[in-house]
């Protein structure tokens, strides 16, 4: 692995997924390898007799190379909760989640890993997903979906990372709303407001077209 990056976001459903995909896109279209990791997914769906999870099998499927999806996602459940509920189980070992990273990592030359739900979502009952980025040691990519309220998200997240002691290798906004009222005066706020290069706008598309999206992410 010659780099990784942990994706977060400033929410659930705020546009990781598309993001980490269109990440994964845009590294190809630069001659390196990819695999991306998806540790803890909840909101799973059961198929020939395996707990499955969307995210996960996108991000396997746009991998460079093949990869088994227990090693993309060690840490599957079924309720869309948060994953300390939903896992009560089976709760998150953080060290099966590194072994796995690390197994991963000897595949490819970038390693993309999506996080779930924001930076402070809590994991098991004793950690959060800030604690994840931690164990792993990645740069964060912050994803905000950009809409009324992401700002104060944004500068949240934002703060929290530095907190965590972790760089922050920048931001990507994902237009998830078909309009939003200036638009342009929101993402200006935000570049200003968040001292972290803006590595892309993702626009609101109808169908998912990870090409279109990949070419405009600039890392
Ligand atoms: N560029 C876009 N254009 C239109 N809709 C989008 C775009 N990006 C994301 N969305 C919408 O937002 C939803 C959430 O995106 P995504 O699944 O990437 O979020 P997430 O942060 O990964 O969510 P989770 O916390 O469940 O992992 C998508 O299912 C899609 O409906
Ligand atoms: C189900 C959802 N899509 C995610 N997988 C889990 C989001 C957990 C959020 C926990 C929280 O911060 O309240
Ligand atoms: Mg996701």
């Amino acid at each position: 692995m010659q780099q990784g990056y942990f994706i977060t976001g400033t929410d659930t459903n705020v546009g990781k997924t598309w993001s980490t995909v269109a990440l994964m896109r845009y590294f190809k279209r630069q001659g390196k390898s990819v695999v991306g990791m998806k540790p803890v997914a909840s909101g799973c769906f059961m198929e020939k007799g395996s707990l499955r999870n969307l995210d996960a099998l996108l991000i396997q499927e746009n991998a460079s190379v093949p990869v088994t999806y227990d090693v993309i996602n060690p840490y599957a459940y079924l309720l869309p909760v948060s994953p300390h509920i939903a896992g009560v189980d089976n709760p998150v070992d953080l060290a099966v989640v590194s072994a796995t990273f690390k197994q991963l990592s000897t595949l490819a030359d970038i390693v993309l890993v999506e996080g779930v739900g924001g930076w402070y979502a809590p994991i098991n009952n004793q950690h959060d997903v800030s604690d994840m980025a931690q164990t792993l040691g990645l740069p964060v990519i912050l994803v905000v979906a950009i809409k009324l309220g992401c700002i104060n998200h944004a500068r949240l997240t934002f703060q929290a990372i530095g907190q965590s002691g972790l760089a922050c290798a920048g931001w990507i906004g994902v237009c998830t709303e078909p309009q939003l009222l200036c638009l342009d005066n929101n993402i200006h706020t935000l570049s200003a407001v968040l001292n972290t290069p803006l590595l892309g706008i993702l626009p609101y598309m109808n169908a998912m077209d990870f090409d279109v999206l990949s070419r405009q992410i600039n890392l």
